[in-house]
């Protein structure tokens, strides 16, 4: 499904990534770990075809990730770390998942999301409920990858947990694949079927 080969990227003259190889099955949860600064992020954006690699390139069910046609949600979609800063702080709750199309009843139950929620502003949600909404609007019916980029690092363990239980369940169900980027290597064996980690390639 998800076929990345010798993705090679610089910022300037610092090579952040350098010959990356990576597969994902659909319905499979692929963990992607590493120290700080190793280009976690830029590598699930370069996989979200977000950030072009100077060199490799990544194929999406054999075509090209990149913007999609005009009009329609890309395929690969990326969930940053930070769900207030992927809402509008203006917006309801309903108009957040919205987000151009009618939310998926089956996604909205599998993530646990209330429709008492649905007036309330960003900021007037938990973490882990602003979190489950963040990622509901990703949803549609083309979606065929997800990079979630610390996702959960904002919440306790056991909200992790069940955030992570639902979204496997969800993803597995739809057949897409998912990039489960995160620090926490528990969390990562535990939803993982394997597990890549980053390595500094110079001095910083
Ligand atoms: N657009 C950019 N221009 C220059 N440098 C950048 C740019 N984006 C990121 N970087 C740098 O590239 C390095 C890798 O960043 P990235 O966010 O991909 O790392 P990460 O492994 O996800 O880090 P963390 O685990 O701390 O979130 C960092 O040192 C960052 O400062």
């Amino acid at each position: 499904m998800l076929t990345a080969r010798d993705l090679s990227l610089a910022y300037g003259d610092r090579q952040i990534l350098n010959g990356i190889d990576l597969d994902i099955a659909e319905g499979e949860v692929i963990g992607l770990g590493g120290p700080s600064s190793t280009g976690k992020t830029t590598l699930g954006r370069v996989l979200a075809g977000q950030l072009l690699p100077d060199h490799g390139e990544v194929l999406l069910e054999g075509t090209k990730v990149g913007p999609a046609a005009t009009g329609h949600p890309a395929r690969a979609q990326y969930a940053p770390q930070s769900s207030e800063l992927a809402v509008d702080p203006r917006w309801p709750v309903r108009k957040v998942l919205a987000n151009g199309m009618a939310p998926d009843p089956e996604v909205l139950a599998a993530l646990g999301i209330l429709d008492v929620w649905a007036d309330r502003l960003p900021m007037q949600l938990s973490g882990g409920e602003l979190a489950r909404v963040s990622l509901a609007r990703l949803f549609h019916p083309h979606l065929r990858l997800l990079i979630c980029d610390e996702i959960t690092s904002q919440l306790d363990a056991i909200e992790q947990d069940l955030l992570l239980r639902a979204l496997v369940g969800l993803t597995g169900r739809r057949r897409i694949a998912v990039l489960l980027i995160s620090h926490n290597s528990v969390l990562r064996s535990r939803f993982c079927r394997s597990s890549l980690a980053l390595d500094r390639q110079d001095d910083r």
